[in-house]
């Protein structure tokens, strides 16, 4: 639950090469939806890989709020004793999902078309987010919302007792918002419908299918078409969470920057819909290689090795591909910045809904330590002076958001001098093991007296 506790700052100094090998930890959206699924099966479900910070916590804390019995074996290892579909109990408490966007739309979708209510709330980066962008298809099954002006947290929804299934065309490039429909989809008899323009992370489509509902994908002219048969009873799975790409974007990025490293990330979920970072830095000219390409649990996976890349250029990066990177957009403007020229950005307007306004903070940060930013409203461009060229020396504000901490903190790795971040204490919501993953690697990060 970050933002509860004290701030903590950190500082990255420039370092030697990275090696070695870096096991990021388990994918955040599939340990999310883990939960929640095996909170609405029949049964056992277990699961290993599965991320333990703080986003996933709060969900796992908030299924047993809903009736589930969550249990953690070892580390990784978890089991679910779902509720079945429609089986939620109502909350004896407000739920708390900390900072985490997903949490709480997911959670608002799964409880939306059961005859309970549940009040929600978040730490001050997430109860500034917003939410009609889910209340506003939850109230088409049925269910009410009250919260703060403007769609905020905290809220309170009141669970449709008479669901009616939905057609819903997604607004915006959002897989949560897809996400809350599908999962309020399930409790809703008849076939609810949900239409995409653009193709996002497909995750919940793909655990839908193996938790036994019924689901089709249709790719049409209006864009992916998704129906859903409402009120199936859902299997329970044994899971394994792949690693999580947008984790390993940390490592990877750094190695490219840092003179003479070679960095092994083993193990990487490749889901097309998450990938775009790689096939970008690719473009740039990053010396990124997929090695031991192979499936698992239905998913392609591979490991990444990347080493220091001094050639890379500046690129325009396809609109198109926004969705599938959009997490990495920070990470991916501090290698622009140690690349050659003009790296454009377009598309990106949901970075500025996100933990913050991910393009001012890196706009911002990166402008204090040197290097020369543009932005527009769903547009940024980095003007990169090719390695060893951010002067670095300042310290950045995380804005209560893990991805801008973490991109602050690998630019310093490879400035000329440090730099800090006034908080890392958000890194814990999605890579508990940031620190000292990134030392055993050889970066010099240390927490830093305030
Ligand atoms: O569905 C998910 O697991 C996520 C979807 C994305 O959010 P949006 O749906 O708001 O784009 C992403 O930024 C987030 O980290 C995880
Ligand atoms: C946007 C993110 O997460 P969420 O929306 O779940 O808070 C993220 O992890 O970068």
């Amino acid at each position: 639950m970050s933002g509860h506790g004290a701030p903590i700052p950190m500082t990255s100094a420039p370092c030697g090469p990275l090696s070695g090998t870096a096991e990021v930890p388990g994918d955040k959206s599939i340990s999310h939806r883990s939960l929640i699924l095996g909170a609405m099966a029949v049964g056992e479900t277990k699961i290993t890989g599965l991320l333990e910070g703080e986003d996933v916590i709060d969900t796992a804390k908030a299924m047993r709020a809903f009736g589930a019995e969550v249990t953690q074996h070892g580390p990784g290892s978890w089991s679910v004793f779902g509720v079945g579909v429609g089986g939620f109990a109502e909350p004896g408490n407000v739920i708390d999902c900390g900072n985490s966007g997903t949490g709480v739309r997911l959670i608002m979708g799964a409880m939306a078309t059961s005859p309970i209510t549940a009040t929600f709330t978040g730490d001050a980066s997430l109860n500034k987010r917003p939410m009609a962008r889910v209340t506003d298809p939850l109230s088409l099954f049925g269910a009410q919302s009250y919260g703060r002006k403007g769609g905020r947290l905290p809220m309170t929804i009141v669970g449709a007792a008479d669901p009616v299934p939905v057609r819903y065309t997604v607004p915006m490039p959002s897989a949560q918002v897809k996400s809350a429909v599908l999962l309020a989809g399930l409790n809703a008899p008849g076939q609810t419908v949900v239409v995409e323009k653009e193709a996002t992370r497909d995750h919940t489509e793909r655990m839908l299918a193996g938790f036994g509902a019924t689901i089709s994908v249709e790719e049409t002219d209006d864009g992916r078409v998704i129906t859903l048969t409402g009120q199936p009873e859902l299997t329970p799975q044994t899971i394994v969470v792949p690693r999580d790409p947008s984790s390993a974007a940390f490592p990877v990025c750094a190695a490219l920057i840092v003179p003479g490293s070679d960095v092994l990330v083993p193990g990487i979920g490749l889901n097309p819909t998450r990938a775009g970072l790689f096939t970008t830095l690719r473009e740039m000219g990053a010396d990124l290689t997929y090695e031991n390409e192979r499936t698992e649990g239905g998913e392609p996976v591979a490991d990444l090795r990347a080493r220091f890349s001094p050639d890379m250029k500046g690129i325009e990066v396809p609109p198109e591909r926004a969705a599938s990177m959009i997490d990495e957009y920070p990470v991916l403007s501090v290698v622009a910045a140690n690349a050659t020229g003009v790296t454009m950005m377009r598309g990106v307007k949901e970075l500025r809904v996100k933990e913050s306004d991910r393009i001012d903070a890196m706009a911002v940060g990166l402008r204090a330590c040197g290097v020369e930013v543009d932005e527009g409203e769903d547009w940024w461009s980095v003007t990169g002076n090719g390695p060893g060229s951010v002067t670095g020396g300042a310290t950045c504000a995380s804005h209560l958001d893990h991805r801008i901490a973490m991109s602050f903190l690998v630019a310093g790795m490879a400035a000329r001098t440090a730099i800090s971040v006034d908080d890392g204490a958000p890194i814990a919501t999605s890579f508990p093991i940031f620190e000292p993953l990134m030392a055993q690697l050889g970066a010099q990060v240390e927490r830093s007296a305030p």
